[in-house]
């Protein structure tokens, strides 16, 4: 644990003149403030000798989880977008991160914000994962959190609401409630409208006192309607924004419901915050078994030949809950599941599954493939898309709800909370194969799981042993994300014995056996790296825009054409019109009708 510290060495400015010098009146372009290390180039040796010295909390944490330095600083749109920061970081920064004395001193902060502190997310997920975080010894030794939101509260109000939710969720030890009151005695609160200036003002003189003097990075969270997103950073970033360090907003989906109004949304946010400073999050992005897909690929020689149309027949990509939209109907009406799961989670998960090895783990090498891929993929056409929705349904003594019964969606909507799409990318090595997804809510089970169905054995001499049906032979890697998170390869195997029978055997990583203790949640991930400046699990701006070009046409034309969706049981498998498109494709769904369904 000793080295997990220290975020504040690695991303802080060199000096406060050079970063007053930088940046006048909004946030700060954190690009102003570091010394960037040339990518793909090796660290000063004393960055290696500290790292196995195992210094201690005060000192920084050399490695980030890609294994690069922490707050290697993005060049894409930050320099770029400020040619003085460019000229700071060619004349200055000769490509070396150096730490700062105050920093290596434990002497900085970090203040996160969490804006809309009084709403779901924030009580369900980010204090929480701070908490976890915390308990962990992942925060470093000086932070504040603040809850900002309209609702009326004091300090210990807000404290008595998060220690609700907090757990002592991994590895529970006797300390636990001393380390829920000394993070809750971290915790403060203010509240103040997101448009209000003034009430930014209050914020950052609050910030300050707690601060100290210190050099002080803040990083605030927007967990708030996508309405007011512009507001809060703009009020944020005139009145609110470090003097002293680096400040970072990390946003909510959705970012937008079309290419136009994403567009619209990435160019406000812009007037204020550079691109380096804002952390787009998708927590699918944060979740152990995504993480863990580049690692599977890229670092076993088994998979990478494999990981093409010459051996892969078709890739599905599922996700689907077994509860409704209930609580959340007002916002999903607005959305519908292609909006709220296909366009950004499972876009995601397709384009680190499909991208060309990136030139390293660097956070731009690896999102410049994924951008790649989805420029390379067709438009979506109606015709592969298959939307459904679910309606009222009574199992004994029980009812469940249709989603048109929820009183905050509008009579006869036409939302869809079903949807099946095939998509293709259109390069080289993945011509021709289908990416199937389907995403639902409530249906008949709560899982999100990636699966590569491959080829058929060619001249297989045992075929006489599956019967007529090869595709029941077909080898499939299933990476279930959740819950239960696990790797297995379908296999064909002799049953042990006299004769020849054939069967169907998993060669199973399951990760409660094999790593028996409990997996991080997401957030915690993700607002690590966001601490740590470490981008590569957010969503660049123009991976985003790429993301809206494939999915935006479709929408329009489901919008336009006021197309109904197929309606389906709560608690059922979904549309039978999922069928159909797989069949359409020659594809048979994995999660359906074999041994694991
Ligand atoms: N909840 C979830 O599971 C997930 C949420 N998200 C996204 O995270 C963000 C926050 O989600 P969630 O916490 O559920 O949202 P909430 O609806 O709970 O809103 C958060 C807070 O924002 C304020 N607020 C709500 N509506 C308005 C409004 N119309 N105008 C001004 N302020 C408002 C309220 O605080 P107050 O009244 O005190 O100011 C509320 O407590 C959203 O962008 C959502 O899409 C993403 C993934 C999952
Ligand atoms: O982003 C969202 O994700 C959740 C599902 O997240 P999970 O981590 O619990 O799988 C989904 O319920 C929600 O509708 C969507 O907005």
């Amino acid at each position: 644990m000793a080295t997990q510290f220290g975020s504040c060495s690695f991303t802080s400015p060199p000096s406060s003149s050079s970063s007053t010098f930088l940046v006048p009146s909004s946030f700060k372009n954190e690009t102003t403030l570091f010394r960037e290390f040339p990518r793909n180039k090796h660290f000063p040796s004393w960055v290696s000798q500290i790292g196995s010295r195992n210094l201690g909390r005060n000192h920084f944490r050399l490695k980030s989880s890609n294994g690069h330095p922490l707050n290697a600083v993005s060049s894409h749109d930050g320099l770029a977008a400020n040619p003085l920061a460019k000229d700071f970081a060619e004349s200055e920064g000769k490509g070396e991160l150096f730490p700062f004395s105050e920093q290596a001193n434990g002497d900085c902060t970090i203040s996160i914000t969490v804006v809309g502190a009084s709403g779901d997310l924030a009580k369900k997920k980010i204090f929480p994962a701070l908490f976890a975080l915390y308990y962990e010894d992942f925060l470093p030794k000086n932070f504040i959190v603040f809850g900002y939101a309209r609702t009326k509260m004091s300090d210990d109000e807000l404290r008595s609401m998060v220690s609700k939710t907090l757990t002592c969720r991994i590895d529970k030890r006797e300390n636990c409630e001393d380390k829920m009151d000394e993070f809750l005695k971290r915790c403060f609160y203010h509240s103040g409208q997101y448009n209000s200036e003034e009430d930014f003002v209050e914020l950052d003189n609050k910030l300050k006192e707690k601060e100290a003097g210190k050099v002080a990075h803040r990083l605030f969270y927007l967990s708030i309607p996508p309405n007011i997103f512009v507001d809060v950073v703009r009020c944020a970033s005139l009145k609110a924004s470090s003097e002293s360090g680096w400040t970072r907003v990390i946003v909510e989906k959705p970012f937008g419901r079309d290419s136009e109004s994403s567009g619209e949304l990435t160019r406000s946010l812009k007037q204020y915050l550079a691109e380096d400073q804002i952390f787009r999050i998708d927590h699918y992005l944060g979740k152990e078994l995504v993480e863990n897909l580049s690692v599977l690929r890229f670092s076993n020689l088994v998979f990478e030949p494999l990981w093409s149309r010459n051996y892969i027949r078709n890739v599905q990509l599922i996700f689907s809950e077994d509860f409704g939209t209930e609580g959340r109907g007002g916002y999903f009406d607005n959305y519908g599941i292609i909006r709220d799961i296909m366009q950004n989670h499972l876009l995601q998960i397709l384009a680190l599954f499909a991208m060309e090895t990136p030139v390293s783990l660097d956070a731009e090498d690896v999102r410049n493939e994924k951008v790649k891929v989805l420029k390379s993929m067709r438009p979506l056409q109606l015709e592969d898309v298959v939307v459904g929705q679910y309606k009222g349904h009574s199992k004994g003594s029980k009812s469940y709800p249709a989603y048109t019964d929820d009183p905050t969606v509008p009579n006869g909507s036409l939302t869809p909370t079903f949807a099946a799409a095939a998509l293709f990318i259109d390069n080289a090595r993945w011509d021709g194969v289908p990416f199937l997804m389907k995403a639902g809510k409530a249906l008949h089970t709560r899982r999100a799981e990636i699966r590569v169905q491959f080829r058929h054995v060619p001249g297989n001499l045992y075929k006489r042993n599956f019967g007529t049906d090869l595709d029941k032979a077909t080898n499939e890697l299933v990476l279930r994300v959740q819950p239960d998170e696990a790797i297995y390869l379908k296999i064909n195997n002799k049953v042990p014995g006299l004769g020849m029978r054939l069967d169907r055997s998993d060669l199973n990583l399951l990760y409660r056996a094999r790593y028996p203790r409990e997996i991080p949640d997401a957030y915690e991930r993700l607002l690590l790296d966001a601490i740590e400046g470490e981008r590569r699990l957010f969503i660049r701006s123009d991976e985003l825009d790429a993301a809206w070009s494939l999915f935006t046409p479709l929408l329009k034309e489901l919008e336009e054409k006021k197309i109904a969706p197929e309606l389906y049981p709560y608690g059922s498998r979904g549309p039978i019109g999922a069928h159909y498109l797989a069949a359409k494709h020659n594809v048979r769904w994995g999660d359906l009708g074999g041994d694991d369904s």
